[in-house]
C-alpha cells in the first residue's frame, strides 16, 4: 500500500488546500497538499519535504488525525493527515492548479479527492469539539 502525508495547514482560522491539476491523478480535484513518503523516511519528514517541494511553505506538523484507506483504479493508499501550522514561507505553486485559504465552514463546498472526505468529516468534528 502506498503512504502518502498531507498536511491540513491552519492559519488565521483558515486551513490551506489545494487543487490537483489537470495532469496529475485526480485530476481537478481539491486535496490536503502533501505527497507519498520515501522509502526510510519518517511521516512528518515527508509532509515537510513535500510541502517545501510542492508549495515553498515551511510548515511544523502536530497531530496525527486518523489515516484512511482508499483504493482508487490503479492502486490502495493510506492517507494520513496531520494538521500543521506554518513557519514562513509565501507560496509558490510547483505543481497544483489553485490554492485556498479556506474557512471552515466551506470546508465541504470543494469537489475533494475522494480519500479526502472522512479525513475532512473528522476534522470539522474536532473543530467543532474546540469551540
Ligand atoms: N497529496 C495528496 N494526495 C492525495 C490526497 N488525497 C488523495 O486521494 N491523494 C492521492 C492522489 C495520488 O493518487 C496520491 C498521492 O500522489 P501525489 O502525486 O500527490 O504524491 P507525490 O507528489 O509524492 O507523487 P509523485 O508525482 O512523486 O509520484 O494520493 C491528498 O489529500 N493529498
Amino acid at each position: 500500500m502506498i503512504q502518502v502525508v498531507c498536511a491540513i495547514i491552519e492559519h488565521k482560522g483558515t486551513v490551506l488546500i489545494t487543487q490537483r491539476s489537470s495532469k496529475m491523478a485526480q485530476p481537478l480535484l481539491w486535496e490536503f497538499p502533501g505527497g507519498k513518503v520515501e522509502d526510510g523516511e519518517s511521516e512528518t519528514d515527508a509532509l515537510v519535504r513535500e510541502i517545501q517541494e510542492e508549495l515553498n511553505l515551511l510548515i511544523v506538523p502536530h497531530k496525527r488525525l486518523v489515516p484512511v484507506t482508499h483504493t482508487y483504479s490503479s492502486s490502495t493508499i493510506e492517507l494520513i493527515p496531520y494538521t500543521c501550522s506554518l513557519q514562513s514561507g509565501n507560496i509558490l505553486l510547483a505543481e497544483h492548479q489553485a490554492y485556498s485559504w479556506a474557512t471552515i465552514d466551506t470546508l465541504l463546498n470543494f469537489s475533494w479527492c475522494p480519500a479526502d472526505i472522512p479525513i475532512v468529516e473528522e476534522y470539522l468534528q474536532l473543530k467543532r469539539m474546540q469551540l
